[in-house]
């Protein structure tokens, strides 16, 4: 599947190479067309000088993306030779500049370097070439159940730990030696948890630092050196033995989310050349990031409301638009003031770069830029404002929405099913008893049962389920397209998980119970009416024996009566 994406992405990439070269070569007959005006007039228009010099620019900018770099070389070199003239032209209007004025400044090298851009175009580039996506990340894992792959020589041991880790939500496979499940599951496993990880052979333990999954090793001894060991190892996490099976949850949950927003994010890109802007589209869709393209800056607050990406990539210079005034334009609006934008510019100058930047850009990448540095350049940066957004909109010790953006979105899926004639429902999830659990095992431990019901909702519920941490112990969820009978069936099987988790604290095990509220959200005028019977039958439930779930649709004599 991935085989396939790779190869439909190069080929589209390898026809974009083509009409790069078929318009490369239209531009350099007309580049030499105006040299050639410019040499036999005394006195030339500016506009031949201007044309030479954007040829140039664009050339200079696009050549070494689709893997012509001699020739880009080349083309920026022309460019800057011809720039302070091209700036004098600008400045002069209509006013003509002599041939001497020319030849002073530009040199008799200018004509010899046009014909090499030329040699250099039709020399067949053997350079590393837009389809090599080889050194690109994998594409970006879309999570369905995470697969975690459990190796113990003790297989019993191993079995024991699949089971609670399964209580967490996480489909697990146990082998007593990682070797043949790494190499018949690389692709799969979201993380593999290792006991005596010293003692699979290198070979084997490269193949699993490599296939992309979580590396998380279980030691007898916890000490620095066994902890520096394993990391110049290149292993992820580390644990002790005994295994705190939330922890190792919590632990395993939170690298697996590491890894998939590394290769998250939503990318808007706006460039006016349509061969460039397809081929990055192109390539950063490949590494799996989400990505519009916008070939007319006159249309990009339009699309920034819409799509609402993580970043901006922005060419510098597009016809009359400049990429720096698009920048300060952006920040007029309060929302974009935080949203980064990137400029992709071959303006080497830094005296310049500073300049943008301080005009409402946020970083440069320089033209051209290969493949495989733009998109992890790209990746970590979306990466970064993805981070920063989580912190204003995520909860910390969950990383579900929290309270206000909860009910944000919410409110919109109200809008949404009532629009759509849809069933949906809300469902408020509060801890029992939990007061009992902090002062009974600590705060800490009571942290961690926090973090795993975290978890396991999110590994339970679907993609497009919102849930959010609502208060302390308590959280929202909201279930589109769902009929209230399914969600009723959905959650009594999450409360009746959650009861069989062995938790620890103070020394000992316990396990808590969770209650549920159910309502109908496409049944309220409001969101906040919905929430406010969903809480209803919460309370209700809390006051029936706690552990289960209510529905604001059911009898009020049976209300107490589980699922
Ligand atoms: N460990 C931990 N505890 C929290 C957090 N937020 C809230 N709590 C605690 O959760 C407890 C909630 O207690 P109560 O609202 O009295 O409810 P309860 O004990 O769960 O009782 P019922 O809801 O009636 O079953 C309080 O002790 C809070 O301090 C948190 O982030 N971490």
């Amino acid at each position: 599947m991935v085989e396939d994406k790779n190869s439909e992405v190069a080929r589209k990439l390898e026809l974009l190479k083509q009409r790069f070269k078929e318009k490369a070569t239209a531009d350099l007959v007309q580049l030499q067309a105006a040299l050639k005006r410019v040499r036999s007039d005394t006195a030339f228009a500016s506009g031949d000088i201007a044309a030479i010099y954007q040829s140039l620019h664009r050339l200079a900018g696009s050549a070494g993306t689709f893997g012509y770099g001699a020739l880009g070389e080349e083309a920026r070199r022309l460019e800057l030779a011809i720039k302070p003239l091209a700036e004098a032209c600008s400045g002069r209007s209509a006013a003509g500049i002599d041939r001497a004025e020319f030849d002073s400044m530009v040199g008799d090298s200018f004509g010899a370097g046009v014909m090499r851009l030329v040699e250099f175009l039709d020399q067949e580039s053997n350079e590393a070439g837009p389809a090599d996506l080889s050194l690109t990340p994998g594409i970006a894992r879309r999570r369905e159940e995470p697969l975690v792959l459990i190796a113990d020589p003790d297989r019993s041991r191993a079995e024991e730990l699949a089971r609670d880790l399964g209580l967490h939500g996480f489909r697990t496979v146990v082998e007593a030696s990682i070797e043949t499940a790494v190499i018949s599951r690389a692709e799969a496993l979201s993380a593999i948890v290792a006991r005596d990880w010293l003692m699979f052979g290198e070979g084997v333990r490269l193949q699993a630092l490599d296939s992309d999954s979580a590396v998380i090793c279980i030691g007898s001894e916890d000490s620095f050196s066994e902890r520096y060991g394993l990391a110049e190892r290149g292993v992820d996490g580390f644990l002790c033995e005994p295994v705190d099976v939330p922890l190792l949850a919590d632990y395993i949950e939170r690298l697996i989310t590491e890894r998939e927003e590394g290769g998250a994010g939503r990318v808007m890109i706006v460039d006016d050349d349509p061969e460039l802007l397809e081929h990055y589209g192109l390539v950063l869709e490949g590494g799996g990031l989400d990505v519009r393209r916008v070939n007319d800056p006159a249309t990009i607050l339009g699309v920034l409301s819409e799509f609402r990406p993580d970043i901006v990539l922005m060419d510098m210079q597009m016809g009359r638009f400049s990429g720096i005034n698009l920048a300060r334009m952006l920040r007029f609006d309060p929302e974009w003031l935080g949203l980064p934008i990137i400029f992709l510019s071959s303006e080497e100058d830094r005296e310049f770069q500073v300049e943008a930047l301080s005009k409402g850009g946020d970083d440069f990448l320089t033209k051209p830029v290969s493949d495989a540095f733009l998109l992890r350049a790209v990746s970590v940066r979306c990466y970064r404002a993805r981070q920063l957004d989580k912190l204003a909109s995520r909860d910390s010790l969950t990383g579900l929405l929290k309270h206000s953006l909860a009910k944000a979105e919410i409110q919109k899926e109200h809008a949404r099913c009532l629009r759509l004639k849809q069933n949906a429902v809300v469902a408020m999830l509060d801890l029992d008893h939990f007061k009992q659990v902090n002062d009974r095992y600590g705060h800490r431990a009571g942290d961690l049962v926090i973090k795993g019901l975290a978890s396991l909702l999110r590994h339970r519920l679907r993609k497009s389920d919102i849930i959010g941490r609502y208060g302390g112990e308590e959280f929202v969820v909201a279930l589109p397209d769902c009929p209230i009978e399914n969600a009723r069936a959905v959650l009594q099987s999450i409360c009746d998980q959650v009861s069989q988790i062995a938790f620890n604290g103070a020394g000992q095990e316990f396990t808590v119970t969770l209650s549920v509220g159910l309502a109908p959200l496409d049944q309220y005028a409001t969101s906040g009416d919905a929430i406010e019977a969903a809480d209803q039958a919460l309370y209700r439930r809390k006051q029936n024996g706690r552990n289960g779930v209510a529905a604001s649709t059911d009898p009020s004599e049976k209300s107490g009566g589980r699922g």
